[in-house]
This record gives C-alpha cells, structure tokens and sequence, in this order.
C-alpha cells in the first residue's frame, strides 16, 4: 500500500498544492492600502493564504535539530530508529513526530497540522461535549457514527468569535481534547485569524448605517481600502475625522439574563439561572467547567465602553461591497441588535403560546443567536423537518419588533403564516401576506410580513400595488428578516433583499449548507456567520427526526434499452436510462411490497415524461408542475386521508414545502443530476413522519438506478451529502420475489419494445428537466401563473417522427394514448360504477379506433 493511499484510507486530508505551501505568509500592512489600486486585490490571496504546511515542516526540522544537538537517552534513539522504519509509508503524511499524550486514550480528537481537520473519536464518552465545541469553532466535513472530520476555517472561527469564543478558549480547550499537544501551526491561525475577529460592527441607527468600533485604529485602517472609503457617506455638516463621528449608544444589558420564550428558562423563569445559559451542563469536574466556560452562550465579552464607539456612515446600496470587502481584509462585521433598547422602533406584541415547547436542540440554536442578549446575524442549520419554522418565530417572538419574513414560493408564505399563528398569540391583523395574489398590511405601527424573495427583489413589472406595497416595505426600519430556505435563492437576488431592505438582525435558515455554484460563501457576508449546526444523527437517535434506512436499487437495463442508449445523444439517453422496465419492475415492487406493510409511498422523479408514464402505468394519482392548484389538493387530501391511497408520484414540486408527516417510503426514479442539496430534501420529506417514534420504526429511502448507465455517476455525487451527516446507502442488486409479482408490467419482450418505441419517439424536450424546473422557479418567483403552466410542453401533446427502422415494435405505437390519466381514472373509481352497457360500448369504441389506426399505418 503507498503511502498516499495509506492516508487516504485512514481519512488523512489531503495535501496541498506545493505551490501553495510555498507561499510566503504575508501581513497586512498599511502601504499596501496607500495608493495603488492593484495593491487591494494583491491583499486578498496574502492575508488570506493559509501556511500550515511550511510552518509545520519548519517546526519539524526545528524539533529534529534540537535533539540531535541535545542528545538523547538510548531509549529515544530506540523510539526514533523505530519512527524511521515505518516513516517512509506515510511520506510527508508521517506525524509521528506530534507525541502523543500519555492519555491520549481519553481524549477524543487529533489535530492536522497540515491543514486544520480534526478527527473526532464519536465513541469517546465526552464526545458529546466535544461535538459542541467543535461545531462551534469548525465546519463538520463528514459525520458517520464512529469518526466524524471537522475542519477549522477563517469563516468557522469568525463564527466563533461571533458567538462570542475568545483566542485563548479556543486554543485551551482544543489542547485539552487533543491526544497531541496542538500543533504550532494551529495555534497561529487561531490566533492570527481571530486577532481582528470581532473588532468592527455594522450598526442602523436612525434608518441608516453605521461601521463601528472601539478601536479607532482599525477604522482608519479600513478607510485606506478604496471600496470602503468609497462607500463612505461625508456628512456635510460634521465630519472632520472618525472621532467626530463618535456616538454614545445606550449601555448594553444586564448580560446573560435573557429568556427565550417557550424554553425550558423560561418556564423556571422565578428561579434565575446565573448566566442565563440555556441547556448548560451542571458544573462536575474541571473539564466540564471548562466546556460551560467557552461553549454555549457566554455573557461578558462583548462588553464595549460604548462611551469610546467610532464611527462612520456607509452608503445604503454600498453595505454589500463594504461587508465583502471587510470581509476578504479579514476585519468581518459583526451585526448584533441589542432590541431590548431599541426605543426608536415599535414593538410587537407577541409571544409564543403557553403550549408551545421548543425542543433542546431549538433551544440551543437560539442561545448561539442571543447568547449575549442581543441578536446576532447569522445562519441556523438545522435538517429537514426538525422544525426550523419554529425556530424563526421563537426569534421572532424574542426580539418583539416589526419582523419580515422571505420564502421561497407562495405556498410557504401560507404556511408560514398559518405557522405563526399556530405556535404564536399573533393575530390576523399583525401578520400579512405579500404575494402575486395578495397584498396586505398589516394594523398598527408593528407587524409581521410574510413574502417571497423575487417578490421584494424583482423590479421589473410591478404592478401599482406591488410599488406601493414596495415603499412600504423599504421606507421602515425593520427589526427582524427571517431569510428561508437561504441555500437557494440566487445570490444576485438575495443582495438586492439584503440590500434593499433595511433590517436590525437577519437570521438564515437552511437544512443543506450546500450549492452546486459554491456560492456558499457568499451568504457569510450577506447574512452573517453559520451560528448553528445539528447532527442529523443525533436527531434521529432522539426521534426528533425519523430514522432511515438508505438503499440504491440497481436495476440492469434490458439489452434493447443498453444499446438504443449507446447509441442515443445525452438528452434521450437519461429518459431511456429512466425508462428502463427493469427500473419500472423494481418500483411497482417495492410499491406493493410497501404498501402491503402499511406504508404510505411518494415516488419521486424530476422527468415528468417518466412520471406520468409510470404513475398511468401503475394507476397512480400524480403532481407536477402543470398540475392545477385544485387537482393538487384532491391528490394530497387522497393520500393523507384516504386508505385506498397510498403512493403518489411527485415532480420536483414536492422537493420542498409538502409536509406530508403521513409519508414513510420514498423512492426516486429519476433525479436531477448531482445535486445533493435535493437528495437531501427529499429524504427530509420523511424524516417528519408522523410514527418516527414508533419502537423500531424505520422510513425507507429507494433511489433506483439503471446500472452501468451515467445515472449511476450522478447518484453516487447526490448522495455525497446523506453520507457525510452519516447515512448509510445500502445497494440492492436483486429484489427477491420480483420475477413472481402476479401482472409484473414490461414482463414480455414486446411490451419492452412497445415501450422503447415510446421513448424514441418522444419529443427531445421530453428529456428535459426543463418544464417542471420552471414551475418552481416560478414559485420562487411567487408569481406562478396560469399562463407559465400554458408554456409548459408536456408529454403527449406532440409527437415527431421517429427513427421507424430503428423500432421493430413499430406496430405498438398505440401506447401512449391508451393510458388515460390515472388521476381521472381514481376519480372515476371513485364515482359508482357505470352501467356495463356504457362500459362495453366504450371498449367497443377502443378497439374501433385501435383498429383503424393499424389499418392505416398498413
Ligand atoms: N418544538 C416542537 N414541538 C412540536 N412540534 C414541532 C416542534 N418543532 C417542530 N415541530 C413540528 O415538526 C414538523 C416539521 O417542522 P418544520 O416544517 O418547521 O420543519 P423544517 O425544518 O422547516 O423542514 P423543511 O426543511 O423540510 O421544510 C412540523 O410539523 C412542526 O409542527
């Protein structure tokens, strides 16, 4: 085994580019700023350059000199002989030379001096504790059940600090859970990275900007970046230098005595908890009092003589630029809004409903957001279904001001709505909805608006309504944003939001930190610092969510549909490899097999040529994007509520905001791509069933894949994301029991052809993803109307003239409209049964018409 391979399989990081390695380490310093301009964009890769590598190869050679020059016992010269025989294997991967601790045994974690993973011990007993920490101060990479990887970052250690770690809390504790003496070269980045963390907010104050600070310093330094002295608003009136913009802002709270409504503080409310640290463990032994010190909320750093703030007003279109910026010098902006001494904006009375319990680990996402008694900015990760809408209104009911909240589409508008006043004492009039449908404001002087995104952010075509609802929404001063689903909105679109709307504190939410564009980032400067992220695991363990077991369905294609893909172009080839009968088989196996369990199934599939093939082939009802609000409703109400009912086929319309707690199977037919962020929400639609706490009960997850084929590719990368929170994907060759199915579909070799004759003869677009992407896009846009669902081409509306020769099934090209929509058919089902006269006069008709077309054909 080489050494890199030995690496690899011990989750060793990988190593970095030389080039890289070799970099000089570079500071900042003040001629950089002076006066030439390339010197701003020379600055970003030099501050931001991260040499761990040259610093621990440096230490190494440092450590290796010393001990000769000293001289050491034999025994050492024994030890060291002995590092020396197996070094090799490792390569530069060898970190022998970082002793272990004599207890190392008991401690959970090892540190990479090369480039910052940690490697957590999940087994160890205090790994529970030591998964808090690390969730504060890293990002989790990839968390299975025995080894979980974390990884230190300038953005996790801005979150850090953001909620309110000091340097040498961080540095103490790793040290503690170590099993080696932490690496030189860690110690440094800790340090050099959080040096200028936490020095400079962004403040509104009077409906407008402020970047401020306690060091004077540091805002001369920033005003030397030419963005940020660009953005800069000179008051005409007085602004000779930084002091004279000094202002005195109101003292900051008592700290640490802030209570969370609905939580458990908030019920022994009488018996004041010191610190006001929510879910705190009670002080044992040193290690404890140590975690209770850094972990969780802490109450005193923040702490400004807030006579001695600096000041100075940024343009409102340039706060983007100016957080970017600041950003990329490594002097991030906190955002925290201390609301309770707001005396400038409204408050809202509302408050959660006394039977409103928030779970532990809601409770613990909200002390990271107002840990200091104020509200910071940032983001809340928490999985699918764990209930992250209560999160938002807890938030919102402890700030108690104007608040605004931003989905995705306008059915989450409504949810969010009837979401608020389920767990909440507002009432109609505070809370109003600005959709395409409706444009509502709310009475009084504090409220609540629930909107979409494209809603706030698109500027063309506004209705006279929508401008004035605009105005509104821009001219006040709002306390709080509540940004859903944050992982999806295009980032062109949220920097207009953010923006254009003025608000105190912003709080992202979202189950997949994760895009496709790696635009993630992004969301840092726009919203602030990931505050929060939940183990899915331990969610799960705890039923807070289901448990799933995860399986891949290989399904081998028939040997017509292998070659005809060969030979096909990309497009057709991904409904071919979606089509594939042996693929069709497996699903309406696994539909029975779970149906006769008592399970109720949703069968996903982003191609909705595929969709409405299988679901009329196995006479199930149907919802995709061309599907009428009316119509999906019925379907929903059938599945949730009726027991004859128990599979529904759904398009990427149901990826997010369906809440079906009733659903416990999935499965996948066909999916978009590689994209793990909706591999995950779909498996979110599960994770909320309703009998997860049921003993031994467990949700299935099927993704059938036909083999050999690129679908196999793409599903491996789509479930990247499931494994690293520690799902295990079961492959399945074979089905036991399939063959003997009574009436399995595509068993002869002429139906195969029959169907392969359908697919080849299907319109190009058919293979496109293209449809169904615009109706949620649309949704995104809140403006979904009747006349987007007009332009959708759906199957069997059109048909081109295929390859004849190529089929030798020609004759079966009757396929396609003998299959009436199986929702018409269930409703027809549903009705009482025809007279067998009408029945026979309709099949004879059938076979006329069948008849005819084979006579013409010939
Ligand atoms: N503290 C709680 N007590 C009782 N029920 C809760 C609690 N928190 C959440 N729930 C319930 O859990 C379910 C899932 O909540 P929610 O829809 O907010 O999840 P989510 O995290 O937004 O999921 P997704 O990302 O899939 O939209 C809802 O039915 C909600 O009522």
């Amino acid at each position: 085994m080489s050494g890199k391979r030995a690496a690899d399989d011990l989750n060793l990081p990988t190593k970095r580019p030389r080039k890289q390695d070799d970099e000089e380490y570079g500071e900042l310093r003040e001629e950089d700023y002076m006066s030439d301009p390339a010197a701003d964009a020379a600055l970003i890769p030099r501050a931001a350059t991260i040499n761990f590598s040259a610093l621990t190869r440096k230490l190494a050679e440092t450590r290796r000199s010393t001990t000769d020059v000293e001289g050491t016992s034999s025994l050492d010269a024994h030890r060291r002989q002995q590092d020396n025989l197996v070094s090799h294997i490792f390569m530069d991967q060898d970190f022998s030379w970082l002793h272990l601790k004599p207890d190392h045994a008991s401690r959970p974690i090892w540190i990479s001096p090369e480039d910052g993973h940690i490697i957590l011990e999940a087994f160890s007993p205090i790994a529970e504790q030591a998964q808090d920490f690390l969730v504060a101060i890293s990002e989790p990479v990839s968390r299975p059940a025995f080894i979980h990887e974390y990884k230190l970052t300038s953005y996790s250690l801005y979150a850090a600090v953001s909620v309110g770690l000091q340097t040498e809390d961080i540095i103490e504790v790793l040290n503690r859970l170590s099993k080696v003496p932490v690496p030189e070269s860690i110690i440094g980045f800790i340090r050099e990275r959080t040096l200028s963390y936490g020095k400079v907010k962004l403040v509104l104050k009077h409906n407008k900007y402020f970047v401020e600070s306690s060091h004077p310093e540091t805002l001369q330094l920033l005003l030397k970046d030419r963005t940020i002295r660009d953005a800069r608003v000179v008051s005409q009136t007085a602004d000779n230098s930084i002091k004279a913009a000094t202002f005195t802002t109101a003292k900051a709270p008592v700290k640490g005595n802030l209570i969370i409504p609905g939580t458990k503080e908030a019920e022994k409310k009488k018996d004041e908890v010191p610190n006001g640290r929510p879910g705190a463990p009670a002080a044992g032994n040193a290690d404890a009092d140590l975690f209770t010190s850094v972990v969780g909320v802490d109450n005193d750093e923040i702490d400004e003589d807030d006579d001695n703030v600096h000041a100075f007003e940024i343009s409102d279109g340039k706060i983007d630029d100016v957080k970017k910026r600041c950003n990329e010098l490594e002097y991030p902006m906190l955002e925290e809004y201390d609301f309770r001494n707001d005396t400038i904006n409204a408050n809202l009375d509302i408050d959660l409903k006394p039977a409103t319990v928030i779970r532990p680990y809601q409770e613990t996402s909200l002390s990271k957001m107002f840990g200091n008694g104020r509200a910071r900015s940032g983001i809340i990760v928490l999985p699918c279904g764990a209930g992250k809408t209560l999160v938002g209104i807890t938030a919102a009911c402890t700030i108690k001001k104007s608040c605004l909240v931003l989905c995705t589409s306008s059915v989450s508008v409504m949810q969010w709505k009837q979401q608020f006043m389920q767990w909440s004492n507002v009432t109609d009039r505070q809370i109003a909805v600005f959709t395409a449908e409706s444009k509502e404001r709310f009475a009084g002087e504090s409220g609540i608006v629930v909107s979409t995104y494209s809603m706030v952010a698109n500027t063309h075509n506004r209705s006279h309504e929508s401008k004035k609802m605009m105005e509104f929404l821009t001219s006040r001063e709002w306390g709080f944003i509540l940004l859903d689903e944050v992982h999806v909105v295009p980032a062109a679109m949220f920097r207009r939001v953010v923006t254009t709307i003025k608000a105190h504190s912003k709080l992202g939410l979202t189950a997949t930190l994760v895009r496709e564009d790696d635009k993630i980032a992004d969301l840092n400067y726009m919203i602030g610092p990931k505050l929060y992220e939940a183990n899915w695991m331990d969610l799960a363990a705890k039923g807070h969510i289901a448990n799933v077991q995860c399986a891949e369905v290989w399904c081998p294609m028939t040997p017509e549909f292998y070659r005809e893909y060969l030979r096909e172009q990309s497009r057709k080839r991904m409904l071919l490899y979606c089509m594939n009968p042996k693929k069709f088989q497996a699903c309406q196996f696994l539909i029975k097999f779970h149906e006769d369990r008592g399970d109720k199934i949703i069968v996903f599939s982003d191609n909705v040529f595929a969709l409405e093939a299988y679901a009329k082939k196995l006479g199930k009802p149907y919802i995709h994007g061309g599907t009428g609000q009316v119509e999906r409703m019925r379907v929903l109400q059938w599945f949730q509520h009726d027991s004859n009912v128990n599979t529904i086929f759904l398009s990427k319309v149901g990826d997010t905001s369906i809440d079906l707690p009733e659903a416990t199977c999935l499965i996948q037919i066909s999916s978009h791509f590689g994209s793990r962020r909706q591999e995950a929400q779909r498996l979110g639609r599960i994770l909320r069933a309703k009998r997860r706490n049921d003993e031994g009960f467990n949700a299935f997850f099927y993704s059938l894949v036909s083999k050999d084929t690129q679908e196999m590719f793409y599903s491996t990368k789509r479930q990247q994301f499931l494994i690293d929170q520690g799902y295990a994907f079961k492959v399945i060759t074979h089905l036991d029991g399939l063959e003997n199915l009574p009436d399995l579909v595509y068993r002869t070799k002429d139906e195969q052809i029959e169907l392969i004759s359908s697919v080849l003869l299907a319109n190009e677009s058919e293979a496109d993803l293209g449809s169904d992407i615009r109706a949620t896009e649309g949704d995104l846009a809140g403006t979904v109307t009747s006349k987007d669902f007009g332009q959708m081409k759906f199957p069997g509306a059109q048909r081109t003239t295929g390859t004849l020769t190529a089929l030798s099934g020609a004759q079966h090209m009757s396929y396609v409209e003998q299959n009436k929509s199986a929702n018409k058919k269930l409703a027809r089902d549903a009705a009482p049964s025809r007279h067998k006269l009408f029945s026979r006069r309709e099949k004879d008709k059938a076979s006329a018409r069948k008849e005819a077309r084979t006579s013409g054909r010939g």
